[in-house]
């Protein structure tokens, strides 16, 4: 019996030596901690991990994570590597069982990486998401009253079926076959063949996703998946996305992205699979994108750590779209307007809790209520935000790289009527702050844009470049409304928004709320709504 801690704090966990048929392996190095590989320890799992994995602590305080756990249980946990910061381990049994553990509704769950939180009862997900926005706000952001000001995450009823878009890649199974899923949990060498359905997406998108399966059964042989490591292949992803109309009806985009020429769409294995999912009732839309046969994963490391990752620093080739049957659009409702979006487009991937985010993103602009204020839009893509609040402004104006997402924005404010917003491109990361104000508030055509009264920015998961927040505070909007979907890019530009004001050029903000607001149930994202207020405004 190795006894290794015996300290009365700890006496709620124990180790004992490993068992007799685990070979003893020699140390290589001095180890920083006492726990090795092999040792079995009595622990209990206090926290959810990003990777579904439970969060627990060895006797002298090193993290183990392990698989199949949840917060609340004490279970006897075999260490499977020991690092310098961290532990693994794998659950031997279960000595007290955990009040949030619940039985995965996906039978697909024990391998897919698409939802590792689903052995966790809803509940207990939607805490730990405020928790991570408050964390971030307190650890990264160091507001002193980072949990004070943080609500309650905001919920759903739906935790299932709530994606209105999935990717899902093509990959081989072992007798030379192609099958179609998603990636499995830790790894991106394999896919997980979905033959259950994935209870992401619709029904609907569910039938077509069988559809392609039935598909591939047929022209087994005549057809390859792409592999990301050596560039052969035809086969990469299908994406399907799903549009509800007022009376539930469902209409779905299927994109199916292949290496093949324009040749190979209209004969061969590959026509067919595209008649395959042509011939389903609910897909109003097919369209084709061509990508290039470029190896994409090299393997990094040798011998057992081996591993495969993104690889090369080549710039993405361009890849071709073209419709195959019905337009490449699809209309979706949200707030009240109407956003038609090709294959292409960025959109919220959760309609329901995005028409939550936006209520949040409206009352946080805390409009007058007399459409006297101009709104600027930053990272509008589609212009979700913007056009959802221009009902309430004077004018809309909205910032965005890419071009396509431009002219879509553009598009739906025409169809929904909307003459109060205008959309321009811009890369928001190249801005020159020493033009001052000019930088963000003139067009591509010289024009001078006014003064706005309220700001809106959802970037993506990187957060705002210091340039832009410096512009932002040389702007001085009466009220600033954060989007983010990584609580910690954005508590290290709220701290930045909200620094002491270096004089008359430079406002000073103050944090008034931060809501979390879950949009990917089973998973550890967790979108969050940051209201900021200039002082002395
Ligand atoms: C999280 S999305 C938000 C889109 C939109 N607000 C919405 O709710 O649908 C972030 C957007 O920022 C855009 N973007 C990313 N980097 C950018 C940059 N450097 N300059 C301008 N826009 C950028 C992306 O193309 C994307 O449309």
């Amino acid at each position: 019996m190795r006894l290794r801690h015996a300290c009365a704090r700890l006496a709620r966990v124990g180790a004992r030596s490993r068992p007799s048929h685990q070979p003893h392996r020699p140390m290589t190095r001095v180890p920083l901690h006492a726990a090795s590989v092999g040792d079995v320890y009595t622990v209990e799992c206090v926290d959810l991990a990003s990777t579904g994995e439970g969060v627990c602590r060895l006797p002298d305080g090193l993290v183990l994570l392990c698989a199949n756990t949840a917060p609340g249980e004490v279970l006897e946990v075999e260490l499977s590597s020991v690092g310098r910061s961290f532990a693994r381990g794998m659950k031997l049994s279960s000595v007290r069982a955990s009040p949030s553990c619940v039985t995965p509704p996906c039978r697909h769950y024990a391998r897919c990486g698409g939802c590792a939180w689903q052995h966790v009862d809803y509940e207990t997900q939607r805490e730990r998401k405020g928790r991570t926005v408050r964390e971030a706000l307190t650890r990264v952001g160091r507001f002193v009253d980072g949990d004070d000001l943080t609500s309650a995450c905001v919920g759903t009823k739906e935790t299932t079926r709530y994606r209105n878009k999935m990717e899902f890649a093509f990959g081989s199974d072992a007798s030379g076959g192609v099958v179609v899923g998603l990636r499995p949990r830790g790894t991106n060498d394999s896919i997980v063949d979905l033959e259950f359905g994935c209870l992401l997406q619709s029904e609907a998108a569910d039938d077509v996703l069988s559809a392609v399966r039935a598909s591939l059964k047929r022209v087994r042989g005549r057809i390859d998946a792409f592999d990301r490591t050596t560039g052969k292949g035809t086969l990469r992803s299908v994406t399907i996305r799903t549009a509800t109309s007022g009376d539930g009806k469902r209409s779905l985009m299927v994109d199916l992205a292949t290496t093949a020429s324009e040749k190979e769409l209209t004969s061969g294995a590959l026509a067919e699979l595209i008649a395959d999912i042509t011939k389903h009732e609910a897909v109003t839309s097919v369209v084709h994108t061509t990508v290039p046969a470029e190896a994409e994963l090299r393997r990094a490391g040798v011998g057992r750590s081996a591993k495969f990752v993104k690889g090369g620093k080549k710039p993405i080739s361009k890849r071709k779209v073209v419709t195959l049957y019905g337009e490449n659009k699809i209309v979706e409702t949200l707030h009240g307007v109407k956003f038609e979006l090709s294959s292409a487009s960025f959109f919220q991937t959760n309609t329901e809790q995005a028409a939550r985010l936006v209520r949040e993103v409206v009352a946080g602009c805390g409009f007058a209520g007399d459409r006297s204020e101009t709104v600027l839009d930053l990272f509008c893509g589609v212009g979700t935000m913007g056009l959802s609040v221009a009902s309430n402004a004077k004018r809309v104006i909205g910032w965005e790289v890419v071009p396509e997402a431009v002219e879509d924005a553009r598009r739906n404010a025409e169809i929904n009527g909307i003459t109060n917003a205008d959309f321009y491109r811009v890369d928001l990361s190249r801005l020159n702050p020493s033009k001052g104000t000019k930088a963000l508030l003139t067009t591509p055509q010289g024009d001078v844009l006014p003064m706005p009264d309220i700001v809106i920015t959802d970037p993506a998961r990187p957060g705002m470049d210091a340039s832009l927040i410096a512009i932002l505070r040389t702007i001085g909007a009466r009220r600033i409304v954060y989007v983010s979907c990584n609580p910690a890019t954005q508590a290290r530009d709220l701290a930045l928004i909200t620094a002491p004001s270096q004089g008359s050029q430079d406002a000073a903000y103050v944090l008034k709320l931060c809501t979390p607001v879950d949009m990917f149930p089973h998973t550890a994202h967790v979108e969050s709504v940051a209201v900021l207020d200039r002082i002395n405004a």
